[in-house]
């Protein structure tokens, strides 16, 4: 009898560890020894029924530029995959630190190099998310806006729109912001999927309901591109941050409330760095069951 070996998946067996990034649900891989890269088979396997349900997967690679302690992948629980993640950076420059006696530490991911560094109280991260993009290009939309600061976008009735005039910022991924009066008066669930797939965002976007409480202090949810709503999206509080000092109506130093908690976002003025700083948590670690990733190429 001849029996077909199925390919085995990296992932089967290896250890993980279950973080969160104030509700932002996020799994640990740490692959610095192996150059396999994750498919996306391989990510939604992790994030089915019975695997290790995540917003985010931060997969570590070997390093590809000397001084950084690993190239990280970031995928999200529907397979694809995202160039940034401020939440997950938190967790994964948390499980460096514990590991090590640095105090400061360079990843690359697919928006460039991130520094992290531990912030200024026990239990807060901070991590330099670079600086953000307004041309339409990069961000990118579909067709020319000269003025991203509120794009035409709308949904609902044409007369009389139940959300319009996002601002627009690309932290390394999309983000559209709409400011509301109140962020739990509308179905995101509903609106969320339908703004994450418009034709003007090609690659598609997170799309966030943001309230501006005062020149300190923004109150905010998420629905994230390829994962849904969560309880918290770091870039997302950074491109709001940004969205709203660019329009004039926040400091530069800014509070963020998320569902899941508190970020705390700085846009630098001398480098137009962003900073954003919150907490990381372990909650347990474990091994990945092969049995999910029987059937998955
Ligand atoms: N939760 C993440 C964002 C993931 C971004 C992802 N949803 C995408 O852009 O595809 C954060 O803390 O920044």
């Amino acid at each position: 009898m001849i029996r077909k070996l199925e390919p085995m998946s990296v992932l089967a067996n290896h250890a993980f560890s279950k973080m969160n990034g104030i509700g932002n649900e996020i799994v640990v891989v740490d692959l610095r020894d192996n150059p396999a890269t994750v498919t996306a088979g391989e990510a939604r396997a992790v994030a089915s029924p019975g695997g290790v349900p995540y917003d985010q997967l931060m997969v570590l690679q070997p390093p590809r530029t000397p001084g950084t302690e690993a190239f990280v992948r970031i995928y999200n629980n529907d397979g694809s995959e995202a160039n940034a993640c401020g939440n997950g950076m938190r967790c994964v420059a948390r499980q460096i630190f514990e590991a090590t006696d640095k105090t400061a530490l360079t990843f690359e991911t697919r928006a460039g190099l991130l520094n992290c560094w531990r912030g200024s109280a026990p239990g807060l991260y901070s991590v330099d998310m670079g600086s953000p993009k307004f041309g339409w290009k990069d961000i990118p939309l579909a067709e020319e806006f000269r003025d991203t600061r509120y794009i035409e976008l709308q949904v609902g009735p044409i007369d009389a729109p139940v959300l319009h005039s996002p601002s627009v910022v690309s932290m390394g991924n999309p983000h559209a912001i709409f400011w509301v009066d109140d962020i739990h008066a509308y179905d995101l669930a509903r609106f969320g999927p339908l703004l994450e797939n418009h034709p003007v965002f090609p690659e598609r976007a997170n799309i966030t309901l943001a309230h501006i409480v005062d020149r300190d202090h923004i109150t905010m949810r998420t629905w994230e591109r390829g994962a849904g709503l969560t309880k918290a999206c770091g870039s997302a509080a950074c491109a709001t941050a940004v969205a709203a000092a660019r329009l004039k109506r926040v400091e530069r130093i800014v509070h963020m409330t998320l569902p899941g908690g508190s970020l705390t976002i700085e846009w630098r003025e001398r480098d137009d760095h962003v900073l954003m700083t919150g907490p990381a948590i372990f909650e347990y670690e474990g091994a990945f069951d092969p049995a999910l990733f029987a059937s998955v190429a």
